[in-house]
């Protein structure tokens, strides 16, 4: 299967479980890769054929932006439902990590793979 991808897509938001976490905004890195029949596009040429990785990145900025969370979870979870309700993708793993949240780690975070029903 091949798969359309996006790497490295940080956005601001609130989320966090501590009292300092609601006061403030972090950065979130969001890494998915999104199985996709890419030979429709490649005989085409067309980007009306494409799993729009742009399309996605611009609906996922909009989407967490506006969110506000407890967990990583919880917003790994909804993140993957939109890829899948909203663009027609068969199946999404999704990388969610928080920069900087434990000291001495780069990053901490969830890894969660989903399919449509
Ligand atoms: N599995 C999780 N563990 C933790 C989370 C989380 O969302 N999922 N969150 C926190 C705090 O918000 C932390 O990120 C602050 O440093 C702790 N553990």
């Amino acid at each position: 299967m091949d798969h359309v991808f996006i790497e490295g897509l940080e956005i601001e938001a609130l989320i966090g479980i501590y009292d300092w976490e609601r006061r403030i905004r972090q950065t979130l890195v969001f890494d998915l890769e999104m199985a996709f029949d890419n030979r429709v596009p490649a005989a085409s040429d067309a980007i009306e054929d494409t799993l729009n990785y742009k399309a996605i990145s611009k609906r996922l900025v909009e989407y967490v932006s506006q969110s506000d969370f407890g967990l990583v979870e919880t917003l790994a979870e909804r993140v993957a439902a939109i890829v899948l309700d909203e663009f027609g993708v068969r199946s999404v793993k999704l990388k969610l990590s928080k920069p900087g949240a434990v000291r001495g780690a780069r990053a901490v975070g969830v890894m969660i793979e989903r399919s449509a029903p």
